[in-house]
């Protein structure tokens, strides 16, 4: 179904070579179910290929959504052009008094720093309370995950010995969790990381619960009991060679960088990749949209929460 994009954002050619159903505004004005309205955002310095990747995920269900991109007023971006940001992006201050379906927070690779040396940690605080009440729920990814837990529920993060990098088998933690509805008992997820969350510190607040998990990866998804806020420590949404690019990248750095496990076919990198996490990465994304975000939001936004659901009210 269709997902609405500006007719000259980057990602709206790549996708419509995909074949990505993207449905211009007129058409979209003229449908009656109201579309779900989506903020992300976007701390990650390739700003144009995150887009690309949320965006191909969640144009991936049977809904309407509209979104808009939001970038830190407090940090000056490196690699992403004030051309483009002035053109697709807003602030916090421009929507910090609408209303929202849902949020994506995205990594970002400040993961070695402290939080508090992020040099927009006191906006994402502020936009993190923000979340808590004008959005019906909001997906962190990677760092945000670790940013999410530390600033709402005091969980820490820690170095691990070396970059957890590749593709690890995770397994489902709590049974008959719609977000996981779907999902095979043994699945692929990339994980790029330095750092970790670990099981001891979630499971010290009754308010958290784990989904996932993986031997050798550790924490994937944390849950709050109501489904407000996710948490997921790894990659689903990174394309198939977004990990190859970081290898040779790091190889070319001159950096002491290791393979991506269980990537290239018999860890060789002059092989093409092998592609194992698609298929989950577009459950999780659909299954977020539809049981945490549509089912549970109010059909008129700016009502209260005590209104009827939107799906009650198709
Ligand atoms: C754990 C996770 O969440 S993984 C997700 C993050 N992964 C990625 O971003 C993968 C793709 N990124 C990259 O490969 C690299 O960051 C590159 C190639 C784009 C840039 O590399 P470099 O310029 O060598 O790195 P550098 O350390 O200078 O900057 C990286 C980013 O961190 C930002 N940064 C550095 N210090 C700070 C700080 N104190 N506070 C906030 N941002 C900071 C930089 O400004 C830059 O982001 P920007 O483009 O949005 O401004
Ligand atoms: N995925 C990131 C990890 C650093 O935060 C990278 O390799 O660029």
């Amino acid at each position: 179904m269709p997902i609405k994009i500006p007719d000259n954002l980057p990602a709206k050619e790549v996708l419509t070579h995909e074949n990505i159903f993207a449905m211009d505004e007129t058409v979209a004005y003229h449908q009656d179910i109201r579309p779900l309205r989506i903020v992300i955002l976007n701390l990650m310095p390739t700003k144009e290929t995150t887009e690309t990747q949320l965006l191909r995920l969640l144009s991936n269900t049977a809904l309407q959504v509209e979104f808009v991109l939001l970038h830190p007023k407090t940090h000056t971006s490196k690699n992403t052009s004030p051309e483009h940001l002035e053109m697709f992006y807003k602030t916090f201050e421009d929507i910090r008094d609408e209303k929202f379906d849902g949020m994506i927070i995205t990594g970002a690779p400040v993961e070695q720093m402290e939080f508090e040396d992020v040099h927009y940690w006191e906006e994402l605080k502020e936009i993190m309370d923000w979340s808590s009440d004008n959005v019906t729920s909001t997906l962190h990814i990677c760092w945000a995950s670790q940013a999410g837990l530390y600033h709402h529920f005091d969980i820490p993060k820690y170095s691990v010995d070396k970059k957890l990098f590749g593709v690890f088998p995770h397994t489902i933690s709590e049974e008959n969790v719609e977000l996981l509805r779907g999902f095979d008992e043994v699945f692929f997820v990339p994980q790029s990381r330095h750092t970790e969350v670990r099981r001891e510190d979630i499971e010290k607040d009754d308010r958290l619960i784990i989904l996932s998990e993986s031997d050798e990866a550790g924490i994937y998804i944390v849950s709050t009991k109501d489904g407000k806020q996710i948490f997921v420590t790894g990659h689903s949404e990174y394309d198939p060679l977004t990990l190859k690019w970081e290898y040779e990248r790091d190889v070319n750095k001159g950096m002491d960088v290791e393979i991506p496990r269980n990537y290239y076919p018999g860890n060789d990198p002059s092989k093409k990749p092998r592609i194992t996490w698609r298929a989950h990465a577009n459950l999780l994304f659909s299954n977020w949209l539809n049981y945490y975000v549509y089912q549970e939001t109010p059909y008129d936004l700016n009502a209260g929460r005590e209104l009827s659901a939107l799906s009650a009210c198709l």
